[in-house]
């Protein structure tokens, strides 16, 4: 599983002191929708330029105009970019032929979605790399809030996912274990005191950072897995107690 920062702060300079603090224990960099509302694709630039090595995640949310604000975002130098789940199919098809031309991925973000189970297949369908089963900052603070729901989607769909919700040290392990293939977190690291020491205790003992547990990988060719014309698919377990952990395994390209 892999660990993304969304930098909630709304100067560039502000994000990139938070970028160097925290890049050393994480995978990907999330400029969020109120940065680059406030600085626009300067911030993308500025951030891909401090963290080539990283994954920049250009957290649009866009609605409408999925092909035009995706290009605006990967030519300023964003890997994966957001579209709403609630947006119509053309929007996001939209955005993942502007996808395709970079050469990079669109993520569809499913905030507020009512049946996100649902949802999920038909925009994996559609090209999405992977979707964000996601509770926004608003409903985290509504009463009788819980992860749990979103945990269950996630598992539920079986597409592959990414969970934002206020994950913290205490919920990161249960969305490893929901088989998140990201986890992200927002105010647990740039909320807290020491965000570098935060990003390092998420960075779970059995995600991908060195150190981790053993693994072994399984390939299917294209005619072993038709649906998937083309492209050889591969899978990675953890290996827990001598026993492969399939919650943990998840789909790729090689
Ligand atoms: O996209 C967002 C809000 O819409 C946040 O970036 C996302 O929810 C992650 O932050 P947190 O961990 O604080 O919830």
């Amino acid at each position: 599983m892999k660990l993304q920062v969304a930098m909630d702060v709304v100067t560039t300079d502000a994000a990139l002191e938070l970028a160097a603090k925290v890049a050393p224990y994480v995978d990907i960099i999330e400029l969020g929708t109120p940065l680059i509302k406030a600085e626009g694709m300067r911030a993308v630039t500025a951030v891909k330029a401090a963290h080539p090595d990283k994954t920049v995640f250009a957290d649009l949310k866009t609605m409408d105009a999925g092909e035009l604000e995706a290009d605006l975002a990967f030519t300023a130098g964003a890997d994966l970019v957001t579209v709403l789940g609630t947006a119509g199919d053309s929007t996001i098809i939209g955005a993942v032929a502007a996808a395709t031309k970079h050469g990079k991925g669109v993520v569809v973000d499913l905030i507020g979605v009512a049946d996100k189970v649902t949802r999920a297949r038909e925009v994996t369908e559609l090209g999405a790399v992977f979707v964000e089963m996601h509770a926004g900052l608003d409903e985290q603070a509504e009463p009788g809030f819980s992860l749990a729901t979103l945990l269950n989607q996630g598992e539920t769909a079986r597409v592959p996912f990414s969970l934002a919700g206020g994950v913290s040290v205490a919920t990161i392990a249960s969305v490893q274990r929901a088989g998140a293939r990201v986890a992200v977190a927002g105010g647990a690291i740039y909320g807290a005191e020491d965000p570098a020491a935060a990003a390092a205790a998420l960075r779970s003992p059995s995600s991908d950072a060195p150190g981790g547990p053993p693994s072994r990988q399984f390939c299917l060719n294209a005619k072993k897995h038709p649906r998937r014309k083309a492209r050889v698919l591969c899978r990675v377990e953890r290996v827990r107690g001598g026993q492969p952990s399939s919650s943990l395994a998840s789909w790729s390209t090689e």
